[in-house]
């Protein structure tokens, strides 16, 4: 038995979700370049779930029960009115979603029925709780959710108190729609592993926002932004990424385990950068971008991911920079709901081999005659 170093290249799973084919994202078979110019978030989570584009009943029936599940129980409100400031965003939510377990009364009913109402429900309730943690630690009440209207806007409204611009809703669907699922990437592995032991839905989904937020993963979108940050202006951007590169240091945003040749997601994310810095009179975030692009891809032939320009794009929506990784949970949370479901139709434990290098032939040596 030889073990593969990541698992690269070894396919664990059919799927019926979403494919990469010769550098090409679809989701059910559908370019993700015609869902980013026309799908809305909602037609996506639909897609994903139910296999088919929404009719219109269909979609508004998902955007009604999105927003009647979309408060979330006050224990887990005043739970995260006790957490450290200082959490990490991430953990903080990773924290929250294994408590929604503990308040829903379904969450160990394994029916069909069940599991895609958790679903819903998990779509659901994620920005409210990112929302409404973002404003506790600032001192700020929670904001109820608004029926009616998109997770986009919502999510924004429930952030800021306010209404948000057109171009904000727009960008941060668009966003929504570009994150939502992605193959069997680290963190829709971790979910379905741990599904595949017949465990709920909430453990799935603590799963994999853990996985999601390392920094080879999802948490690159925020390391991206401290990048930038250090970074500051455009003329340090050379000197420090070539520091980087001398010092042979991963450049945070860049490089695919899958997309040898670019990820297709990163040219819309960088087309929204360009135009929210045109908004915005001010390009200094995406002209350093598109310099460190220019700096990586030729010294080292690699390419931006979809977490390098979503950086630039969510400061430029107001976003802090903790929460980048959260929202792309927030997406995601529909795929990583939609591969759960399809474990379930077809379960097998999910239980790999390890190649052994460790020592043999050992023998049992009595505590006092240790060496
Ligand atoms: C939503 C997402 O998860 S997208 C990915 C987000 N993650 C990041 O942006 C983090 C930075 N990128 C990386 O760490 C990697 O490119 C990964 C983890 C995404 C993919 O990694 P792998 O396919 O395992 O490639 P691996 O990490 O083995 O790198 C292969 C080589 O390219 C180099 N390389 C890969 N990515 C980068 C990078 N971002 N900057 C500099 N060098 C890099 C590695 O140092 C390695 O070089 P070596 O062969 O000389 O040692
Ligand atoms: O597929 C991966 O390995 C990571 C990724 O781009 C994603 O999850 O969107």
């Amino acid at each position: 038995m030889t073990a593969t170093k990541g698992l690269e290249g070894i396919v664990a799973a059919k799927s019926s979700i979403s494919s990469i084919i010769d550098g090409v994202l679809t989701y059910q078979g559908i370019n993700i370049d015609e869902l980013a110019e026309q799908a809305s978030f909602e037609e996506v989570v639909y897609l994903l779930w139910h296999g088919k584009l929404p009719t219109q009943d269909e979609l508004d029936g998902l955007i009604a029960e999105l927003g009647q599940f979309a408060t979330v129980p006050t224990e887990v409100i005043e739970g995260l009115r006790l957490y450290p400031k200082a959490s990490n965003s991430m953990a903080a939510l990773r924290t929250v979603v294994s408590s929604l377990a503990l308040y829903d009364s379904e969450a160990n009913d394994m029916s069909k029925e069940a599991n895609l109402r958790k679903a819903i429900k998990l779509q659901a309730q994620l920005p409210t709780v990112v929302a409404a943690y973002a404003r506790i630690r600032e001192g700020k009440e929670p904001i109820a959710p608004k029926q009616g209207v998109g997770i986009a806007h919502n999510f924004l409204y429930m952030l800021t108190g306010e209404e948000p611009a057109q171009v904000a809703i727009e960008a941060m669907d668009k966003a929504l729609v570009l994150h939502a699922d992605h193959e069997l990437n680290a963190s829709t592995f971790a979910a379905r592993v741990t599904v595949a032991t017949l465990s709920d839905i909430y453990s799935g989904v603590t799963s994999a926002i853990g996985a999601l937020k390392g920094p080879l993963h999802g948490g690159a979108n925020e390391a991206v932004m401290v990048m930038l940050d250090e970074i500051g202006s455009l003329v340090n951007v050379e000197p420090y990424i070539q520091n980087k590169l001398n010092n042979k240091e991963k450049v945070m945003g860049f490089g695919h385990r899958v997309y040898k040749n670019g990820d297709p997601r990163a040219k819309h994310l960088m087309q929204m950068s360009r135009q929210l810095g045109e908004l915005k009179g001010d390009m200094t975030l995406y002209e350093m971008s598109i310099k460190i692009e220019d700096l990586i891809t030729s010294q080292k032939g690699l390419k931006p991911n979809v977490d390098f320009y979503s950086a630039s794009c969510y400061t430029m929506l107001g976003i802090p920079r903790d929460l980048f990784t959260p929202i792309f949970a927030i997406s995601r949370v529909s795929g990583w709901s939609a591969h759960i479901l399809e474990q379930y139709e077809d379960n097998r434990l999910i239980r790999p081999r390890a190649e052994y290098v460790g020592p043999v032939n050992q023998h049992y040596v009595a505590i006092g005659e240790r060496g």
